[in-house]
């Protein structure tokens, strides 16, 4: 065995946990979340969202296909959700360190130490996992050596922290869209750019009220909504216009604080690849990829708002709908990566209601 150190997985609550250190031999800080996905670890840590969170897998197995090599289409990753590891802290059950697939160019324990992050494993992530459900999610941290205090990273502006600095274009397309990242998965640009879309893609308080565009989207990203008060003024502004906008995860939120609803935090989120959302007014259930921790409460939406989406789980809000404007949102991830590809076509509409919106300003 390459690494024998024992580490300490440490609670809010006072409990500790024992277990191997695999990636980085250091402490760190964070909120303990899980997630019941069984695969796409490669995608889950890079995701912006999950940044200052400790992620317990609940999968037993982790680490046993490795991790893939980079690969880059006109300087977006093909493989990756970001250019990083986000999360703060891994757990997991059993860490496989014999690894094999056909594209895998490293383990999931060297990967960790490239970007100093530690894993623990040998813990009953299971047994922790109903720990997190019945009081909630939790501050947490993993020491090795030296003790760190627990940190709360919801209290910090962790959108500022994984947003770019300037603004890039991609594509040629028809359809000019300002993607507003507050921290994008690659693969909404990805899916953008597999359809006729020219993307502007600019950083979380941009003003990008003064660009010329045809539709506008809000990005996932990490921490509390109410963090992003420049983006939720600019997105007012464009509420009052006709130009359709769409919105995922932590940009279904932003729609709805900006349309005058408010949000609030669940309490333990929903983290995995098998969650049943049911569009509103039909029996159509979408099985989807979710990572939120947060949630639009439905009851303070104004008048002209509608809830999109339902949770079968928890009857939580899963998007939110204009009732006459081209505006909505998902809070779960049509784009996958990883999970269920099935609501993938919630592009499409979007685009549809660009091209219908272009149409009525062209007669
Ligand atoms: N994936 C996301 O965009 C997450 C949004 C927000 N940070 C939450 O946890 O609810």
């Amino acid at each position: 065995m390459e690494n024998t150190k024992q580490v300490k997985l440490i609670l809010e609550d006072g409990t500790e946990i024992e277990g191997t250190s695999f990636g980085a031999f250091t402490s760190s800080a964070g909120e303990v979340v899980f997630s019941t996905a069984m695969t796409g670890y490669p995608e889950n840590l890079t995701d912006p969202s999950f940044a200052g969170q400790i992620l317990v897998l609940t999968y037993p197995m982790v680490g046993n296909y490795g991790v893939p090599g980079e690969e880059l289409y006109e300087s977006i990753s093909k493989i990756f959700e970001s250019d990083k590891i986000h999360i703060a802290g891994l757990v997991v059950n059993y860490y496989s360190e014999e690894h094999s697939h056909w594209n895998a160019a490293k383990s999931l324990g060297d990967w960790l130490k490239e970007y100093n992050i530690p894993g623990i494993f040998g813990v009953d992530t299971r047994m922790l996992t109903k720990k997190l459900r019945e009081k909630g999610a939790m501050l947490g941290k993993i020491v090795a050596e030296t003790d760190v205090p627990l940190h709360d990273p919801n209290l910090d502006n962790l959108v500022a922290q994984v947003s770019p600095a300037g603004v890039q274009h991609y594509g040629h397309g028809q359809h000019k869209i300002v993607l507003v990242d507050c921290g994008t998965k690659t693969n909404i640009i990805r899916c953008f750019l597999e359809r006729d879309v020219e993307l502007i893609r600019v950083p979380w308080d941009y003003d990008f009220t003064t660009l010329d565009y045809d539709g506008l989207f809000l990005s996932n990203g990490p921490g509390d909504p109410k963090m992003c008060a420049p983006t939720i003024q600019n997105l007012h502004k464009a509420l009052q216009q006709d130009k359709p906008i769409f919105g995922i995860c932590l940009g279904s939120q932003l729609m709805g604080l900006a349309a005058g609803g408010d949000t609030f935090k669940l309490k333990y989120g929903h983290r995995s690849h098998n969650q049943p959302v049911k569009l509103t007014g039909t029996q159509h259930c979408y099985i989807t990829s979710q990572n939120h921790g947060f949630a639009v409460d439905t009851e303070t939406l104004p008048a002209e708002w509608d809830m999109l989406f339902e949770n079968l789980n928890d009857g939580t809000c899963e998007g939110i709908k204009h009732k006459t404007k081209p505006f909505f949102s998902t809070q779960f991830h049509p784009e996958a990566a990883g999970g269920p590809q099935d609501t993938e076509f919630l592009f499409d509409d979007f685009l549809k209601a660009v091209v219908e919106y272009k149409e009525t300003q062209a007669k």
